[in-house]
């Protein structure tokens, strides 16, 4: 019978069988993962390192909306691994033991560029995922977001916090969509004794995120190397909490793996404001460069930070990357990408 750690409620219904092949006696085949979203920044992060356990065998699907197969170049043709182009608001058969579901676009401006399908991908596309889930037997991990704590009046923000969200602004396509999917993931468990995993990640950078992407990391790395003004958003004094993306993928595989359902927070303790992360960029990159302050959009939220006691208690996880370490490091894929060599 599955429980609920995380409430100390109780399913009535035993989890779903796995397919029979798990039990065989003579032939003990590769553990089967779907990633969705695995063309994207943290989910090409964590193929990496699912492919390097022999015993893997790594399906991701993606509509490529935000991510490219660049991101999983060097996997294509490799025998255990395999891409799907496909929309997870479509129902998508595949016989897999574990669900890594991470599709959803991640950065506000592509979020807010089409609400409905974000919305459409967070609820629809996580109850494919979950019918998926229930069929095949698999266990399922959400990437949820700090953004279901909204605007937050808690900090830093513990997972028994229920947030501060506005239902009807321009950020709501994400973090309600993203409310409603961690409600269905934890109806799915109680109605029907999925195996449920929900991860509620804090802003994570690193390398291959998209230049353009518009988040905060990637625009003032990408600002810098071009040598234009840093565009701080006024009033430049709210925060954020920002993660190594190789501690992130190690968060939410011990999540996985390990026999919590969450919500369990999965980010960086370390509290920086915009104006301090622009003055870090700078004298990281390029001392010389002007920083600007721009005008904010509406709903951002003013203080954003984990608790993460949780996390190290029930996973023995902690943050190892600290900001001044990881920067350079997507400052040189970066330069890379952008063929902007170093003097
Ligand atoms: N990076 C962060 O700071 C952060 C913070 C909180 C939560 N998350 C969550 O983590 C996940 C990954 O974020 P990321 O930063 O790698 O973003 P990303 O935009 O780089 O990756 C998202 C991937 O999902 C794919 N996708 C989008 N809609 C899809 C659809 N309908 N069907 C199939 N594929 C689709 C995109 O093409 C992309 O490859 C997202 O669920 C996001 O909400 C990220
Ligand atoms: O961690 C999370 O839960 C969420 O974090 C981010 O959302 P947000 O924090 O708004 O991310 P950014 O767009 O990077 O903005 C961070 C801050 O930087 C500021 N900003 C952004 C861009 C910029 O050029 N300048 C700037 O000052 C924004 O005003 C905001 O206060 C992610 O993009 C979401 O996908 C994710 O779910």
């Amino acid at each position: 019978m599955a429980t609920n750690s995380s409430n100390g409620t109780t399913t009535t219904k035993p989890p779903p069988m796995p397919s029979p092949l798990r039990n065989s006696k003579f032939f003990q085949s590769n553990m089967r993962i779907l990633v969705t979203g695995g063309a994207g920044f943290i989910g090409s992060h964590l193929v990496d390192k699912l492919m390097q356990n022999e015993k893997n065998e790594v399906i991701v699907a993606d509509n490529y909306f935000t991510g490219s197969k660049d991101n999983l170049k060097k996997w294509i043709g490799h025998p255990r691994f395999e891409l799907i182009r496909h929309d997870v608001t479509e129902p998508l058969l595949v016989e897999v033991d574990q669900i890594y579901h991470l599709a959803c676009p991640a950065s506000p401006i592509f979020y807010k560029y089409n609400p409905v399908k974000t919305i459409k991908t967070n609820v629809i596309g996580t109850l494919n995922m979950l019918g998926l889930a229930k069929r095949v037997g698999a266990r399922i991990l959400l990437t949820s977001t700090s953004e279901v704590y909204g605007d937050p009046l808690v900090h830093p923000q513990p997972e028994s916090y229920w947030g501060n969200v506005n239902p009807i602004g321009v950020r709501s396509c994400y973090d309600e969509g993203k409310r409603v999917a961690e409600t269905l993931m934890f109806d799915y468990h109680r109605q029907h004794g999925i195996e449920i995993r929900i991860a509620r990640i804090f802003n994570t950078y690193g390398p291959r995120m998209n230049i353009d992407d518009g988040r905060v990391v990637s625009n003032f790395i990408a600002q810098a190397l071009r040598g234009e003004a840093l565009t701080v958003q006024k009033p430049g004094t709210q925060t954020r909490s920002f993660c190594y993306v190789s501690d992130m993928v190690e968060g939410l595989m011990r999540l996985m793996e390990g026999d919590q359902t969450g919500p369990i927070n999965i980010g960086n303790p370390g509290e920086f404001t915009m104006v301090e992360l622009a003055e870090t960029v700078k004298e990281l990159i390029k001392p010389d460069v002007e920083i600007k302050m721009v005008e904010n959009t509406p709903d951002d939220p003013k203080q954003r930070k984990p608790d993460i006691s949780k996390a190290k208690e029930v996973l023995g996880w902690e943050p190892k990357v600290k900001l001044r370490e990881g920067l350079p490091l997507m400052e040189e894929d970066f330069r890379l990408r952008l063929g902007v060599s170093k003097k």
